[in-house]
């Protein structure tokens, strides 16, 4: 059996840790010059276990009224630039980064600084935060030339709201807490309309594992947590802490994963219905009034029966959390079936074009004749 704690360390030797840097080994997007590389650190005595029994719970309750003085925030796409936005107007000193830069500009206007790399943001920043693409955009920030992690040391945070996987962030966690720096992973349930009224879902962990015998040991405290609260609560509506890094990026595969099977499933009964002659609309009508009314139906149902799909969750990243937690199923041999058969529509629809569209677009791949 297998028991976790939380272990509040009370000295900070430091021990660099190779197994999270070979547990990566088989994330084909991470560079080969990190492979070999000791990643993580953590203060290895005295253990003096506090021995709280590890919990997921949600919180409302904000720890300190106090906000991080300045906080950095990196990437500005849909959801990125919503979030730093109420976080300026919030009143918080914000310094932006973006791969492209001219997605700063709206931002600077409102009155955040800039700087021209993750590793100056991060140099000069109390928090800073991560809103990346994908694995291989989040890892390049972090990890790569002129990146975050080159800009941390003790006393600051990185907080990297981006969906990725598991070993993902752990390979940026085991680096980002080898300079000193605290770590806590933070992806967000919620899409572009959220992020724009601070409604956004937190699933966050930052703690890390290590093994005695048959007792699993977490390691690490949750002060990072407490201090990004405040700047969560701007940002969001709910956090939930999930304990160990990867817990939070599992959750929110597995909710992305229900979400996009949800919608392929969606899609399907908006095509049989117009095909036998009934009106979709109806069925939207319908839908809503039951027990498997979902907002996402009602809100997304009208222009998809248009066959509009103004992008608010980009169908590539829809297809990308299908992959990935296809890929966490499999780690633990877990059958999902119809995540699988939902990835392939996702696919059909990425290789007609469809990959910036809304992820509603995966109703066309359903239909004879394609939109593009
Ligand atoms: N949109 C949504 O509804 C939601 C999205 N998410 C997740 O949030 C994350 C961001 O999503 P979203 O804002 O929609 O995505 P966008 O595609 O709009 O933005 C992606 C961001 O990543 C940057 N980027 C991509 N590749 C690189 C790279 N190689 N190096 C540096 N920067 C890079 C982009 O920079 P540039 O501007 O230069 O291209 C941009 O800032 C994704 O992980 C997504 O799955 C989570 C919840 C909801
Ligand atoms: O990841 C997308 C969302 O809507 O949540």
């Amino acid at each position: 059996m297998s028991m976790s704690f939380l272990v509040k360390p009370s000295n900070c030797h430091h021990l660099s840790l190779t197994a999270m840097a070979m547990s990566s080994s088989f994330c084909p997007h991470i560079p080969n010059h990190l492979r070999s590389r000791p990643i993580c650190s953590f203060p290895t005595k005295p253990l003096s276990l506090s021995l709280k029994a590890f919990s997921s719970q949600p919180s409302n309750a904000s720890f300190t009224d106090e906000l991080p003085a300045r906080v950095g925030f990196l990437g500005l796409g849909i959801m990125g630039s919503p979030m730093a936005q109420n976080l300026i107007k919030s009143g918080c000193d914000v310094t932006v980064w973006n791969r492209t830069k001219s997605k700063c500009d709206p931002l600077i206007s409102l009155g955040a600084k800039y700087k021209p790399s993750p590793a100056e943001v991060a140099a000069s920043c109390d928090v800073t935060f991560a809103m990346l693409a994908d694995p291989e955009s989040a890892v390049d920030v972090a990890l790569g030339e002129h990146g975050a992690v080159s800009g941390m040391s003790t006393g600051k945070g990185y907080v990297d709201v981006s969906t990725v996987d598991v070993e993902t962030s752990k390979l940026i966690n085991g680096h980002i807490k080898a300079t000193g720096a605290l770590f806590l992973e933070a992806p967000v349930s919620g899409s572009k309309k959220p992020a724009e009224d601070g409604q956004l879902i937190f699933l966050t962990a930052g703690m890390q594992s290590c093994s005695f015998l048959y007792v699993h040991i977490l390691l690490g405290d949750k002060s990072l947590y407490e201090i990004a609260a405040p700047l969560l609560d701007i940002m969001g509506k709910s956090r939930f802490y999930l304990g160990e890094v990867g817990y939070g990026a599992a959750m929110k595969l597995v909710v992305n994963m229900i979400m996009g099977s949800m919608m392929a499933s969606f899609s399907e009964g908006l095509v049989l219905t117009e095909k036998i002659g009934l009106d979709p609309k109806v069925l939207v009508e319908v839908v809503s009034q039951g027990a498997i009314s979902a907002p996402m139906y009602s809100l997304k149902g009208p222009s998809m029966i248009q066959s509009l799909y103004p992008t608010a969750f980009p169908l590539k990243h829809q297809q990308k959390d299908m992959r990935l937690a296809l890929g966490l199923a499999e780690s633990v041999s877990q059958s999902t079936p119809i995540a699988a058969a939902a990835n392939e529509l996702y696919k059909v629809a990425k290789s007609h074009g469809l990959s910036d569209e809304d992820f509603s677009a995966v109703i066309e791949a359903l239909k004879p004749k394609l939109k593009h």
